[in-house]
């Protein structure tokens, strides 16, 4: 059997983190694995940096990428996308109670990943807010735990965990779906050269979406 290899930033749940034995784990994960079984091929996940993971699929470290990655048009001029296999948004998170919208967070600090459509919309869209970029959005949330931040900015699903772990923070302001940044969904990412994998990977999405096995792991990770 084939064997895929895909890098992921296991930094982000419920799409991908660390467990307790350094397992990668997620929805992503699970898709993945899902993924695999249908194409009868063998899989192996990778932890790696948001910022990096374009560039070592383009050097063929990895065979696709999967990482909570949105769909954009700047991403797609660099490497191919599958059909989108999770509809997405964003919201800012704060502490509860000091800001109401993002004209409010004007002159304001705003921690997010670095590499993220989360980073391209605040640079381009609200300039007057000052971004803050991180390794990884762990190190994001520690900051506005510390108050060394006004703000974290990430998709809605990370956020209503985050929320979900301290009653201290709140959301700011309505979801952000711009189509530009966000609103394609999230895609799984090969090389353009690797047309036959992206054949695959679509037919294996659509089989695992009509046999029920997606609705299983999108309920197991995305409780209603
Ligand atoms: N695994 C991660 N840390 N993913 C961050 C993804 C953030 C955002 N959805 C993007 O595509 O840029």
């Amino acid at each position: 059997a084939d064997t895929i290899r895909f890098a992921s930033s296991a930094t982000y749940p419920p799409f991908e983190s660390l467990d307790a034995d350094n397992q990668i784990v997620g929805f992503d994960i699970d898709l993945a694995k899902a993924l695999c079984k249908q194409m009868q091929a063998n899989c192996t996940f990778t932890n790696q940096a948001f910022d990096s993971l374009i560039a070592a699929l383009k050097f063929k470290k990895y065979d696709a990428v999967i990482s909570g990655m949105d769909i954009t048009p700047e991403r797609s001029k660099q490497v191919s996308f599958t059909q989108p296999y999770y509809a997405n948004s964003a919201i800012v998170v704060a502490q509860k109670g000091k800001f109401n919208s993002l004209v409010d967070l004007k002159g304001k600090k705003v921690g997010m990943e670095n590499g993220t459509t989360h980073q391209k919309y605040m640079q381009d869209k609200h300039p007057d807010i000052n971004t803050v970029s991180y390794d990884s959005y762990q190190n994001a949330i520690l900051e506005l735990k510390n108050g060394r931040v006004d703000g974290v900015f990430g998709d809605t699903a990370v956020v209503n965990e985050w929320l979900k772990n301290d009653p201290n923070l709140a959301p700011v302001g309505e979801h952000i779906t711009d189509a530009q940044y966000f609103g394609a969904g999230l895609g799984i990412a090969v090389r353009p050269d690797n047309q036959a994998l992206l054949a695959k990977l679509n037919a294996a999405l659509d089989a695992i979406k009509a046999d029920g096995t997606y609705k299983t792991i999108n309920d197991k990770w995305f409780p209603q």
